[in-house]
């Protein structure tokens, strides 16, 4: 499919998308949210996708929503279309694992895009921030949640109310993001990571995908019980059954869908 402002590429069972907006700092629009939807409900059917990477470029993530596309807007425009909140769910929809490859600028929108991916790998030129505040308004699709519950609230509280960056080693400290690399490193690890997790079993990955991120969901007993049954359920596999024997017999895996 042809899109305009992203690109995408799919090689070794991973799919690759790329914010390609370099003249807005990938500020996220209409129309690249309509795209990067589109891509990630065919990246989740494609057999020939098994991990997801979504990337900007060295100076930007994402610089945020786009405040040109915003400024004409008023309460019933973005209430009444809901703005940007059935994006955000597409994110968090998506089956397979998503990994934020993150450099430079992630603001904003594109700060709260990057939390809504599964982890975020960061290079150590990476500048996080929920500026909003400054344009007169607040985070609207999960940064005043999801950041609060991964840097805790006065790191969270702070940056909402002055608007400040974290940059890559806060960021690392405080929890935000999964690691550090130098900016240059950033693709080739990240891809490598990808790829270690296609060859896993899909059927285990999307079972831990989901206990994983059920522990920002509900309480500690519930999520437990959740946990449990995904293990349990997962004793019902071809997958488990290869992946115990491999280990026996001393070789490599086969999973199902290889
Ligand atoms: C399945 C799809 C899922 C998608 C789900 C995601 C939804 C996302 C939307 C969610 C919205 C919820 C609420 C969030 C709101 C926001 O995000 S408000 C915006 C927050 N961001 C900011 O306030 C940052 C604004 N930018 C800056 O402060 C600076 O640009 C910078 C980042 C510090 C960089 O400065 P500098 O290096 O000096 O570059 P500039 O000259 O400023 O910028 C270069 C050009 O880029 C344009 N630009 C930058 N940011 C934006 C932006 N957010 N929107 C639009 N355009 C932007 C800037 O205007 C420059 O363009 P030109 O003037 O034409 O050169």
């Amino acid at each position: 499919m042809a899109y305009q402002t992203i690109i995408v590429e799919i090689e070794d069972y991973v799919a690759l998308i790329r914010l390609n907006r370099p003249e807005a700092l990938n500020a996220l629009n209409s129309q690249l949210m309509r795209e990067l939807g589109e891509a990630l409900t065919e990246a989740d059917r494609n057999e020939k996708v098994r991990c997801i990477v979504l990337t900007g470029s060295e100076k930007a993530f994402a610089a945020g929503a786009d405040i040109k596309e915003m400024s004409t807007k008023n309460f019933v425009d973005v209430y009444t279309e809901n703005l940007f909140g059935d994006e955000i769910e597409r994110i968090t929809a998506t089956r397979k694992p998503i990994i934020a490859a993150v450099s430079g600028y992630t603001l904003g929108g594109g700060c709260e895009l990057a939390m809504a991916c599964d982890f975020i790998i960061c290079a150590d030129n990476a500048k996080f921030g929920q500026p909003e505040i400054n344009l007169g308004v607040m985070a609207g699709i999960g940064g005043t949640q999801r950041l609060t519950r991964f840097v805790g609230k006065s790191k969270s509280m702070e940056m909402h109310l002055t608007g400040r960056f974290m940059d890559a080693v806060e960021a690392e400290r405080a929890g935000l993001v999964s690691r550090i690399v130098p900016a240059s490193k950033l693709l080739p690890e990240v891809m490598a990571v990808a790829r270690k997790i296609a060859e896993k079993s899909q059927i285990a990955v999307v079972a831990a995908k989901e206990a994983v991120n059920r522990a920002y969901e509900t309480t500690l007993s519930e999520g437990l019980l959740f946990e449990r049954r995904n293990f349990q359920a997962l004793f019902a596999t071809e997958d488990q059954k290869e992946g115990m024997a491999a280990f026996l017999e001393k070789r490599e895996p086969q999973f199902r869908d290889k």
